[in-house]
């Protein structure tokens, strides 16, 4: 029998009023339930909000160590449940399980970086024209915010949304994405059990249809911060500009790596790897082209394509697996619409191309790592983001041609080179649109402690995580005193 996780409601782990609940499965074996998770509705998430707003006012006027504090607690008890919470991330959406103790760690490191956040400075002194006067900058909260997280950074996701809203003086309603509803409820239960003010923390789980644009559209609700897909995020971004919310939005990525003549072939095909089929190739930061000079082009395709074939793939949880399946059903098929479109746009494929079926993959939702060559710019698998395991190699003669190239999307979001020559990681660092730029590094993988975003439709424009999450979690205040 599995569990049933509730709502958590002005500090009580609440049932829904709909009296309904949905079941989150195991991707890498669809028989398994892994729990049950509440199917709100609006009336649940009034509750939520109601509760976030009555607790703001008091929340706002602790100290920042006082909430600091309780973030440290928070991180502690998050650090002592690592195991458990990542076993279920890997049960609930698919990625090997020393990849989820890996994010389950980075989510405590974030949680203590922003609990130290309590205790930094928060604004300016500026000079006034008078001389008698003191002009200087606060920052005060937005109130509630709203939080609407994906599935593929289950905890990483949602704390580095929650914990800088909370530090900084928000009270939150947290959203997440039904197929970790299981690991968000185990992580607000570290913050229950931290011994947050009741209503500080609220998570309503349910459709993103209902409880998602209940939270962008409610009028209680002062700042939007959403991760996902470009067209919810997008429509997100309207609902919260026509009634003048903030809102923060992270999107897709079409994230190119560039291998010049002179690259350490080897550290390229590890990193085009890595970067390109961790977690199935589920990251918004995820290498999906892969633009490599002609004189190295045959050397870099024959060390990669031996390798891809390598991986082993299978449940998550399994020791030996590198990588696991796609994480639902939905994912699946646009992975494997992708790879039907790619051969019949010309591209030629290199290996994998296959749902993996048969012993061992009967009841999960598993692909072959793919690589496809003859990648021209205007085919789809080389201008959409498809969020699985398949690389698009592209072949040019100079560094000119590959940044061009490299630049040919919508998105702007991550992009690498691999390089030796200080000319082309200059000319890479001033000409790539994109807002993490990486040399001689894979494409995914970002320090807590450092902006992250995009440019172009890859995010609003703002940036999370490091001390640039200030800028979306505060408004600034200018204080002019005269005594
Ligand atoms: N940037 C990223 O990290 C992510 C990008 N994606 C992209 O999105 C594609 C589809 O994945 P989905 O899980 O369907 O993403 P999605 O954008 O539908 O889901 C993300 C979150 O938004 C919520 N949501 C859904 N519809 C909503 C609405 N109308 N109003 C408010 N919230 C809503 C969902 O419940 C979930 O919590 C993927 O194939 C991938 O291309 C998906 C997840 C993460
Ligand atoms: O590359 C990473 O570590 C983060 C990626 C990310 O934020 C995402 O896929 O949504």
């Amino acid at each position: 029998m599995s569990a049933t996780y509730l709502n958590f409601i002005n500090g009580q782990w609440t049932p829904s009023v709909t009296g309904e609940v949905e079941e989150s499965r195991n991707p890498a074996n669809q028989k398994e339930v892994v729990g049950l998770f509440q199917k709100s509705s609006m009336d649940d998430l009034n509750q939520a909000v109601a509760s976030a707003k009555q607790a703001s006012k008091p929340w706002k006027k602790l100290s920042g160590s006082a909430r600091g504090d309780l973030l440290y607690k928070v991180a502690s008890i998050l650090e002592r449940r690592l195991d458990e919470i990542a076993e279920t991330m890997t049960r609930e959406m698919g990625k090997t399980f020393p990849e989820a103790k890996g994010e389950t760690a980075r989510g405590v490191a974030i949680l203590r970086y922003y609990a130290g956040e309590g205790l930094r400075s928060v604004g300016d002194v500026i000079p006034s024209t008078d001389s008698e006067a003191l002009m200087f900058t606060t920052r005060t909260p937005l109130g509630v915010v709203g939080v609407i997280t994906p599935w593929n950074f289950p905890v990483a996701i949602p704390i580095w949304k929650i914990a800088p809203a909370l530090i900084y003086g928000n009270t939150v309603v947290v959203k997440p994405a039904s197929e970790t509803a299981v690991t968000c409820a185990k992580i607000v239960e570290c913050f229950a059990k931290a011994g947050l003010p009741a209503g500080v923390i609220n998570m309503v789980t349910g459709s993103g249809s209902i409880i998602g644009q209940g939270l962008a559209t409610h009028p209680d609700v002062n700042g939007i911060t959403f991760t996902g897909s470009n067209g919810v995020g997008k429509r997100i971004g309207q609902a919260a500009l026509a009634r003048g919310a903030k809102y923060q939005l992270e999107m897709g990525g079409k994230n190119p790596v560039i291998v010049a003549n002179d690259a350490n072939l080897d550290l390229a095909v590890e990193a085009t790897i890595s970067g390109g089929l961790r977690s199935t190739g589920q990251k918004c930061t995820a290498t999906s082209r892969v633009i490599v000079q002609s004189e190295v082009y045959d050397a870099f395709k024959e060390k990669l394509v031996q390798k891809v074939q390598q991986l082993t793939v299978g449940d998550g949880m399994k020791a030996g697996i590198w990588m696991g399946p796609c994480a639902n059903e939905g994912q699946l098929q646009t992975v494997l619409s992708y790879l039907q479109k790619g051969t019949e746009e010309g591209a030629s494929l290199l290996c994998g191309g296959n749902r993996l079926q048969g012993e061992g993959f009967e009841n999960g939702l598993f692909v072959e790592p793919t690589v496809f060559e003859n990648v021209t710019t205007k085919m789809a698998i080389a201008q959409e983001e498809i969020f699985g395991p398949v690389l698009a190699l592209m072949k040019v003669n100079t560094i000119e041609e590959a940044l061009e190239l490299a630049n040919d999307v919508e998105f702007g979001l991550s992009a690498s080179i691999f390089t030796t020559n200080i000319g082309s990681m200059l000319s890479f660092i001033n000409e790539m649109d994109a807002g993490l730029v990486r040399i001689n590094a894979e494409s995914a993988g970002v320090e807590l402690q450092a902006p992250f975003g995009g440019m172009k439709q890859s995010s609003s424009h703002s940036r999370e995580q490091g001390r640039a999450a200030m800028e979306f979690f505060t408004s600034v205040k200018t204080v002019f005193v005269k005594g």
